[in-house]
Parts: structure tokens; sequence; C-alpha cells
């Protein structure tokens, strides 16, 4: 028996087989994959429960405002609130291995309570997400919420639907050359997003 079978019973493995890229420009892409993580309703329910979630403020201009989610990170070697997650990450380390070239180390988790919250227009650019290409995989739990993607250029966007155990893996130099994004929205239900980075990826 190997350990996902341990610990998901014998029909719920991650499953990477299922990954559809979507090429954007510049040496950018996403990956997709629909319904990925097994169990993600008690991940979940964990995460909610178990995640040390911060509010944050920041300075915006001559003000503090509050950062409209809730947010905490697991850095390297802090063990995850959810044995699911583990696995998650191994196995994301495994498949994108040989493209990375390195394992993904720290999980960072954002909670969207409604549609209120959100995450502005940005690149995960503090550390070498500036400067080199790198991966942050997302995994998404409860409601659907919109990852928006748009070339720093100018240029179309993108949108991504990310629903309950969806994985979208932004890649190649995506955190340079593009921007991403989860707006608001009139009406949602509270989402997760657990992140996995690199090391000195943020
Ligand atoms: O909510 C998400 O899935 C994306 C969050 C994000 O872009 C970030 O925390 O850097
Ligand atoms: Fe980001």
């Amino acid at each position: 028996m190997d350990v996902q079978t341990t610990l998901f019973g014998a029909t719920d493995t991650v499953d990477l087989d299922a990954i559809e890229r979507r090429e954007l420009t510049e040496g950018a892409w996403v990956d997709i994959a629909r319904g990925w993580l097994p169990g993600a309703d008690d991940v979940f329910d964990t995460l909610v429960r178990d995640v040390p979630w911060r509010a944050e403020r920041r300075r915006m201009y001559d003000r503090m405002v509050d950062v409209p989610r809730l947010v905490y990170t697991y850095m390297i070697d802090e063990p995850l609130p959810h044995p699911g997650l583990e696995t998650a990450r191994d196995e994301l380390s495994r498949h994108y291995l040989a493209e990375l070239g390195e394992p993904f180390r720290t999980a960072g988790c954002c909670y969207y309570r409604d549609g209120r919250d959100s995450v502005a227009w940005h690149g995960d650019t503090i550390g070498r997400g500036s400067t080199q290409d790198t991966m942050v995989a997302i995994v998404s739990l409860g409601d659907v919420r919109q990852l928006h993607l748009r070339p720093r250029g100018g240029g179309d966007s993108v949108k991504v639907a990310m629903g309950n155990g969806d994985l979208v893996v932004m890649g190649g130099s995506c955190q340079r050359t593009w921007e991403h994004a989860v707006p608001k929205v009139a009406s949602a239900g509270p989402r997760l997003s657990v992140q996995f980075r690199p090391f000195n990826v943020f």
C-alpha cells in the first residue's frame, strides 16, 4: 500500500495525469487540474479550524488598511495542518521536479471569508520570482473564485475558475511577466487557497 492509499482509501489518490497546460505569453503558463485534491471538504474544515489565521494591516499611501483576507504561511519544515496537504506538496514536488529543479517548500494560506475578500493585482515577486522562472502551485478549497491573470506589458487577461479541490499552477515567467488577482465578487461563500512555493519565492 502506498502512502496515498493509506491516507485516503483505495480509490482516492493524488492524480497528476489530468493536468492541462495553458501557455500564456513570454514563457508564462498555467496548469489546471480540476477536482485534484482528495478529501477536499475535510481539508477545508480542518484548515478553517486549525490554521492560526492572522488579520494583517498594510500601509496604503499615508494610512493603514485591513488586508481583505486572513493569512498564514507555513515556512520550510513547519508541519502542515492536514496530512492531505503534505501528500499534495510531495506529489507536486515529484511531478514538477524535472521542470522546476527543486521541491515545493512553503505553504501560504489565504482565507477569503466572503465575496468582499480579495487579492489585488500582483506577482509573487518577493525573492527569486522577480528574476527567475519558478512555480506557485495553488490548491483551492471551498467556494469557487476566479483567478485573473494579465500580462504586465498589456494585453488580454485570462480568467481561471478555482473550485473545491482544484489545482492551478502558475509557472515559467508568470510571476514576473504577468500579474494575477482574485477580484471581489457580489456574493461568495468562504474559500481557502493553499499556495505551495519553492525556497525563497513569495
Ligand atoms: O487566492 C489565491 O489562490 C491566490 C493568492 C495569491 O495570489 C497570493 O497569496 O499570492
Ligand atoms: Fe500571488
